[in-house]
């Protein structure tokens, strides 16, 4: 049985609290763990099967949601982070040490800059919002998975009630396009 991730390989999500106040990301050092305040709950919660997003040992899939900019800091040991890729769209920090990749910021002009991508599988608390669906499904195959296993995969994430996309969900994509269309002029601004 293929194993997506231990959050979507329980059979079923766990609702997340509609009044989540937020709480404490932390990486995975057993000793002066780097750790991120949020003060308020994520949006957007989702599976993406991109090669970019951090995955924990062994799952296919990350999960990543995203939050204002500033509902988040870095409460302690920022200076084991490290961007993982500069020329990426969105600067991953990721701990030196242990490698779980903290919170993702955007820095230049883009439809979702003032957002930060982050991992709720970094809290102990529970409440956070619940994976809403699945992106990038197919991009689990430009890292090796192999495609006949396509079916099954997505078979699990649909049996979890999450729909599948292999770009992001028409919501989001419909965000990037109107941001795109306002910028180009084709839309008022
Ligand atoms: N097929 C590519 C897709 C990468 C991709 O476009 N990832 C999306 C979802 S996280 C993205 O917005 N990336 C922007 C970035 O990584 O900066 C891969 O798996 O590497
Ligand atoms: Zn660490
Ligand atoms: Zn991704």
């Amino acid at each position: 049985m293929v194993s997506l991730h231990p959050v979507l390989d329980k059979g079923s999500l766990t609702k997340g609290s509609s009044s989540f106040p937020g709480g404490t990301l932390k990486c995975h050092c057993s000793s002066n763990p780097v750790t991120v305040t949020l003060t308020s709950d994520v949006l957007h919660n989702h599976a993406c099967g991109c090669s970019k997003c951090w995955k924990p040992d062994g799952a296919l899939f990350s999960i990543i949601a995203v939050v204002p900019k500033q509902n988040l800091s870095v409460t302690a040991n920022a200076s084991k982070l490290a961007i993982v890729d500069e020329s990426a769209a969105i600067q991953r920090y990721a701990c030196k040490e242990c490698g779980v990749h903290l919170y993702g910021r955007i820095e230049k002009e883009h439809p979702f800059s003032g957002l930060d991508f982050v991992h709720t599988e970094l809290s102990d608390q529970e409440g956070w919002q619940e994976v809403q669906f699945a992106a990038f499904v197919s991009s689990i195959i430009e890292q090796g998975f192999d495609p006949s296993g396509m079916d099954e995969v997505r078979g699990k994430l649909k049996a979890l009630g999450l729909e599948t996309y292999d770009a992001l969900s028409p919501p989001l994509m419909d965000a990037i396009a109107t941001w795109t269309a306002k910028k180009s002029g084709k839309l008022p601004a």
